[in-house]
């Protein structure tokens, strides 16, 4: 049976409005203007260490603050992952479904693996994967294949339908050589039009369906 792979932030979980907050919490303590959801959901997408470079240059602090800012932005951001944080509507409905039909899943994120283990744990959705690839569990972080060929390894298996919201997802599923299942309502910086897309997924009840047609 096939696995799926499923991207997180944008696509399990809405989980930018945690991250703005522990992004603000951290402005505050360094006497920084406070950034709006829109500018941090562009920032999003290539793990928690581009996201505090993306605010540092928005800012015009050092790039040589970066490393302290990533660890203290965590330490916010661990401290409160699932405040503001909501799973899409039907997204738990979809995974039973898929458990149910007998397909392997599992959970390949730019954000790093405890925080992520952490919000799914949350969410109650820590269930339905074998396994969680975060964004400082390998050497490699998406958009390279390294981290998808890890997950699908770790499910003993070679392939996989990749589910994710992002660039990035899309240009990972791309160099991994799986197909690439677009969800509409998360954080992708490009027009979709210009990623590589087997299908597109506007409402996750969708999912059985579109899963079930692209392994047909
Ligand atoms: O942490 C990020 O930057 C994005 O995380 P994601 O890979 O789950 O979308
Ligand atoms: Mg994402």
């Amino acid at each position: 049976m096939t696995p799926i792979i499923f991207d997180l932030d944008g696509t399990l979980l809405n989980s930018a409005p945690d991250i703005q907050a522990a992004v603000n919490r951290l402005m505050g303590e360094i006497g920084q203007e406070p950034l709006d959801l829109a500018t941090v959901i562009s920032f999003i997408g290539n793990g928690i260490g581009v996201l505090c470079a993306r605010v540092a240059e928005h800012h015009g602090l050092s790039a040589a603050d970066v490393p302290d800012l990533t660890a203290r932005l965590l330490a916010h951001y661990n401290a409160e992952p699932a405040t503001l944080t909501h799973a899409y509507p039907g997204v738990f409905e979809a995974l039973s479904e898929l458990r149910t039909r007998g397909h392997p899943m599992a959970v390949c994120t730019n954000k790093p693996e405890a925080p992520a283990r952490k919000v799914l744990a949350t969410f109650g959705l820590d269930t339905f994967f074998e396994t969680v690839v975060g964004g400082d569990t390998c050497a490699t972080r998406k958009p390279d294949a390294g981290p998808l060929r890890e997950t699908m390894a770790r499910l003993g298996h070679t392939d996989c339908i990749y589910v994710g919201d992002s660039e990035v997802d899309a240009e990972t599923a791309k160099a991994a050589g799986v197909p690439f299942v677009f969800f509409t309502h998360g954080y992708c910086h490009v027009p979709p039009a210009t990623l590589t897309i087997h299908a597109t997924l506007t409402d996750w009840t969708d999912l059985p369906g579109i899963v079930a047609e692209l392994t047909a």
